[in-house]
């Protein structure tokens, strides 16, 4: 089956489900400690549906990196509850939260984090390692969708940034997760190569999956359903669209 293109077709979804939010963020809390102590998340609450992408602004140091971690079940916040999909992922055990991070979340980052010595087309299969469902298929249907055949066989190091950022947008579809986190997905490229980045994550959202982005360019708003804006670690306002934070 096609992978980027099914995620709410596939899930059987009762309309009470979609009512349910996909990501509810309660009351997070996440201080950092050392040689001072850093209240990087401060009382967070977010509620996330199917379909909706949205962007999350805020200056450097505002917590949003904080943020899409703790959302990406790869930061445990010292209080509040994080439920996606009806889960809890910080209750389960590591090994079933990797699993259920693999299933249920993508990650695009600015930094790409492909493998450089694997090929675009290995690199874009390599969750399979961690996810059963992934096959060469979809692989090489996201691949031909994000303009990379041509380049199935160079290594990841021979790419430029606009094509590393897209072999990397592709490897986070392939397991057609139903959350993509993105951080600051598009500053290491041009405003064409940009563009494309920010065009494929709202034609994700529009066919089902969630999207958060997280920020300090204006520009990407644009392409979101709602932009809410985090400084010192709480959620301020809501820039555009509908309340739902706090
Ligand atoms: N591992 C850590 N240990 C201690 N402090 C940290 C750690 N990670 C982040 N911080 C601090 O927590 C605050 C929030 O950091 P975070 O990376 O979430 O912000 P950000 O909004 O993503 O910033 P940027 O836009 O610069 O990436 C910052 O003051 C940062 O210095």
């Amino acid at each position: 089956m096609s992978t980027s293109m099914q995620t709410n077709e596939d899930t059987e979804q009762t309309p009470e489900a979609t009512e349910t939010a996909l990501v509810d963020v309660s009351r997070l809390s996440k201080l950092y400690t050392g040689q001072q102590e850093i209240k990087a998340l401060d009382d967070v609450s977010l509620k996330l549906h199917a379909g909706e992408f949205v962007v999350i602004r805020g200056a450097s140091g505002s917590g949003k990196t904080t943020l899409l971690l703790t959302i990406g079940t790869l930061l445990r916040p010292d209080s509040g509850t994080l439920r996606i999909a009806g889960k809890e992922p910080y209750n389960l055990s590591n090994d079933d939260r990797a699993r259920f991070r693999a299933d249920k979340i993508g990650f695009v980052f600015q930094q790409f984090h492909l493998v450089p010595y694997l090929s675009v087309l290995e690199n874009i299969q390599a969750p399979a390692l961690t996810n059963p469902h992934v096959s060469k298929d979809d692989a090489i249907r996201l691949m031909e969708q994000f303009g990379l055949s041509d380049r199935s066989n160079h290594l990841a190091s021979q790419l430029s940034s606009g094509e590393r950022q897209r072999c990397a947008l592709a490897r986070a579809m392939v397991t057609n997760p139903s959350l993509l986190l993105a951080d600051e997905p598009t500053g290491n490229l041009d405003e064409v190569n940009a563009e494309i980045v920010m065009k494929s994550l709202a034609d994700f959202a529009q066919r089902g999956g969630t999207v958060l982005l997280v920020t300090h360019d204006l520009r990407n708003s644009e392409f979101a359903d709602r932009t809410l804006k985090m400084s010192n670690g709480r959620i301020l306002m809501e820039e555009t669209g509908h309340a739902e934070s706090n």
